[in-house]
């Protein structure tokens, strides 16, 4: 098939991640598909996303790789030399080395490594919603001091040259112990957002909680993955309780069974540090329909998008809760023995800690 010779502004057009073209040795490949799987990062790829990455591929892949990365349809054509100008050649060049660049995943060892990491390469505001937590940061800092308290008490010269990690978590089989726990906003981190850590939950066979509070819809992140995954759900219960159970039914219609409500966050915490810096972009939750603003106070991610919580939920609320989700129900956030009896006197299927 003769070549399809294609100019370099309509590359440039491609430049998204649903719509991403990249230029290698003059060829033109469509990365659309291929782009948030890479293992090097999304990042990377959407930075050249209309552009001509030799230079940079050249210097991480040797010139094959790209051939047996991607599939012959994802090569579009060729790159008419003659339309180059001066944009695409100043926009082609390697950019400079910045902070956001992070390193290949093999090289991390822990989850401090990846604090570390996040440190110098997500936005300010990313960062100061992540790692800002309530008020004088008291409890956050205990916290870490109890995990510091669980220690192994390990039995030895047992036969462990075979062991399974598998496990069986609220009727869901997962090759981990682990569940990951719902974080708002995870598009704040990466374009892909909710829908690349489903991914990896579903790749990995580990265990996700969606949260209501997620940069896409629930639907599209289900749609996002290639295979059967038993996801769980994270409810905040809305002052406005339709739309509560209209978001229950669409869970439902998901295939989604387990819930979890979470019953620690009456009202939005004060994040002194999320409060303080900027957000510069509009952030939206589809699924609670607020956005991020900024007003006199400040610009706290969590207390802008939070005005929908429900004050007023009380263990009264479980029979409206048990009429509107027939599946499983975990509460998450339970911070007492009285409150973890009380759950287990409402027969819910499990409780979160915190
Ligand atoms: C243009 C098409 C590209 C394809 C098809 C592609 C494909 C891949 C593949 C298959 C890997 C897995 C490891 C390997 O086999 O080497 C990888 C890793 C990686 N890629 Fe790319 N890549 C592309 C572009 C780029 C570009 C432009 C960069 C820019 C710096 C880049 C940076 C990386 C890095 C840093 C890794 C590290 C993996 C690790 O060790 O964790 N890639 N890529
Ligand atoms: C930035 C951030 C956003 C969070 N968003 C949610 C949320 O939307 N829903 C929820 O139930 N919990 C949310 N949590 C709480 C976590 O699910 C988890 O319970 C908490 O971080 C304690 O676990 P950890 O010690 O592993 O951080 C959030 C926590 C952080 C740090």
């Amino acid at each position: 098939m003769a070549a399809r010779w294609i100019s370099s502004q309509e590359i440039a057009r491609h430049d998204t991640l649903e719509d991403c073209w990249l230029v290698v040795d003059n060829q033109v490949w469509d990365m659309s598909a291929f782009a948030p799987d890479h293992p090097g990062g999304v990042e990377i790829i959407l930075r050249f996303a209309g552009r001509d990455a030799t230079a940079a591929y050249n210097q991480i892949h040797s010139p094959d790789l790209i051939k047996k990365a991607l599939p012959p349809t994802q090569l579009i054509g060729q790159l008419d030399l003659s339309t180059i100008d001066k944009t695409w050649s100043q926009k082609s060049s390697l950019p400079s080395k910045s902070s956001s660049v992070r390193p290949p995943l093999s090289t991390i060892l822990s989850s401090h490594d990846f604090e570390e990491i996040a440190r110098h390469s997500l936005s300010k505001k990313a960062w100061a919603f992540y790692s800002s937590a309530g008020t004088d940061l008291i409890s956050v800092r205990n916290n870490s001091l109890f995990y510091q308290r669980i220690w192994m008490r390990p039995r030895l010269l047992r036969n462990v040259s075979t062991v399974s990690t598998q496990v069986t978590i609220l009727g869901a089989s997962f090759a981990l112990p682990v569940i990951a726990a719902p974080v708002a906003l995870a598009r704040l981190a990466n374009p892909c957002g909710e829908k690349g850590i489903a991914r990896g939950a579903a790749r990995t066979r580990t265990g996700y909680c969606i949260p209501i509070t997620a940069s896409y819809p629930a639907e599209e992140i289900i749609a996002s993955v290639n295979r059967d995954h038993p996801f769980f759900f994270q409810l905040y219960v809305n002052k406005n309780r339709a739309s509560s159970e209209d978001i229950l039914g669409r869970v439902w219609d998901l295939g989604i069974r387990t819930l979890f409500v979470t019953i620690d966050t009456p009202t939005p915490g004060k994040r002194e540090a999320d409060e303080r810096v900027r957000t510069e972009e509009s952030i939206a939750m589809p699924m609670t329909g607020t956005n991020a603003s900024q007003d006199a106070r400040g610009s706290g991610i969590t207390r802008t998008t939070g005005s929908f919580l429900d004050g007023a939920l009380s263990w009264d609320d479980l029979t409206w809760l048990r009429k509107h989700w027939q599946g499983r129900l975990v509460l998450k956030g339970v911070q007492s023995v009285e409150d973890a009896l009380l759950a287990m006197d409402a027969q819910v299927d499990g409780i979160v800690l915190r």
